[in-house]
């Protein structure tokens, strides 16, 4: 096996390695879906609404938002990164939508590509959210590394993702999971910021968020099966045959997003919550904020339009918000609130 001793240019060329895989490649899920396909919204012939005046804002963790749109976490440490993320943070900023960005190990290991990641002076007033995988607390990561992060940013939280599969298959991956539960609790007893929980695609489920919660994370992303697959984008990247294939056994992995919201919802009604994972559209989000979430996230379509120029990444911010607006109006609710309370959405039988 090949072990790499130079960590910093390795972590660098994984990174450009996951954007080229997921635009180049079919990397999304197979046959698993994001399970929202089960629900449908009953039309609304009168509405009695003026459209002008729906409102789809909302506030997440005490910050007001003009749409509870988040741009899940994905990039940073090189230079097309620091492209993509300046890009999202100015469409973020125009529309006041939160905003993750990738994990920031690769400048824990390297500062000298914090500057990718500083996307703070073209969002002064979004939620903006630090991002690390919770595996590198038990890889001599804690405190410090955290608060580090978090400064890079003027974050308003950091998230902690957790990819036990995509550690997996990923080379030289990191799979000590033992007692990370553990050190997520001593990190939320310290961070001065809150501590948010999310998957990367293989979802977190309610016996998991149960213990989360009991953790003392602030909020969970549920980040569920049925968007691009983690499984397949490492299994692309793999250095021998055994590894692409397991990748590929594993490609439909996961709790769909549409039950990892539905279960975490009775367990916990009141947690702050966040649905992602194979969101495609403004119905997708609606159907997801329907359902209990707070706020929804996508990373795969802001991936791509990021990378086709900025005006595509301002029709996508544009084209979401007109989403949802129009399911309001043609479900009769004038407000996100509204739509929660309603029975507008119904399972298909
Ligand atoms: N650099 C670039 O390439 C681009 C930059 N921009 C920047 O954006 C500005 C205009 O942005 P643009 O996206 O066109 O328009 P807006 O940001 O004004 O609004 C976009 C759409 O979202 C709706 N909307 C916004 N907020 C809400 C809300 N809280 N509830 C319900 N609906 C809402 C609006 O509906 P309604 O019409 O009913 O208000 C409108 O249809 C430009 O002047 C420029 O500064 C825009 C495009 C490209
Ligand atoms: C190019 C790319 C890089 C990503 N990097 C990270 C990361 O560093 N940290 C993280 O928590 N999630 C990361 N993700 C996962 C997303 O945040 C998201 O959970 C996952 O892709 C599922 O959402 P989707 O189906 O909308 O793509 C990345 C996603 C993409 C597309
Ligand atoms: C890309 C996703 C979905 C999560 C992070 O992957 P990595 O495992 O490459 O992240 P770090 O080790 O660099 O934190
Ligand atoms: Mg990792």
């Amino acid at each position: 096996m090949k072990i790499s001793t130079n960590y910093s240019a390795a972590t660098e060329s994984r990174k450009a390695d996951h954007i080229r895989i997921c635009l180049e490649e079919d990397v999304q899920f197979r046959q698993t879906t994001n399970g929202l396909e089960r629900y449908s919204f009953d039309h609304c012939c009168l509405p009695e609404i003026d459209r002008s005046e729906i409102d789809i804002s909302t506030t997440f963790l005490g910050k007001p938002m003009d749409a509870p749109l988040l741009i899940s976490s994905m990039t940073g440490g090189t230079k097309e990164a620091k492209t993509i993320n300046t890009r999202l943070a100015k469409v973020a900023q125009h529309h006041r939508l939160a905003m993750g960005v990738g994990s920031q190990r690769v400048a824990v290991e390297n500062p000298e590509v914090d500057h990718t990641f500083a996307v703070r002076k073209y969002a002064p007033d979004i939620l903006l959210f630090a991002n690390l995988g919770a595996i590198q607390l038990n890889y001599s990561y804690g405190l410090d590394e955290c608060l580090r992060v978090v400064d890079i940013l003027e974050a308003d939280a950091l998230i902690l993702h957790l990819n036990p599969l995509q550690e997996c298959i990923q080379p030289n991956g990191d799979t000590n999971f033992q007692s990370v539960l553990d050190k997520i609790k001593t990190l939320c007893e310290k961070l001065p910021v809150p501590v948010i929980v999310k998957e990367v695609g293989n979802g977190i489920s309610a016996k998991m968020a149960h213990k989360l919660i009991g953790a003392g994370v602030t909020a969970i992303d549920v980040a569920g099966a049925g968007g691009t697959s983690w499984a397949l984008v490492e299994s692309e990247r793999a250095d021998n045959i055994l590894q692409r294939r397991l990748g590929r056994t594993f490609a439909d992995w996961g709790v769909p997003t549409a039950d990892c919201i539905t279960g975490i919802r009775q367990i916990a009604p009141d947690i702050p919550l966040i649905a992602s994972g194979g969101l495609r559209h403004g119905v997708d989000v609606a159907k997801a904020i329907a359902l209990g979430s707070d706020i929804a996230g996508l990373a795969m379509p802001f991936l791509q339009a990021a990378t086709s120029s900025e005006a595509t990444l301002y029709d996508l911010a544009k084209v979401l918000i007109a989403e949802i607006s129009t399911v309001l109006f043609c479900t009769g609710n004038a407000t996100l609130e509204q739509l929660k309370q309603s029975d507008s959405l119904q399972k298909l039988q």
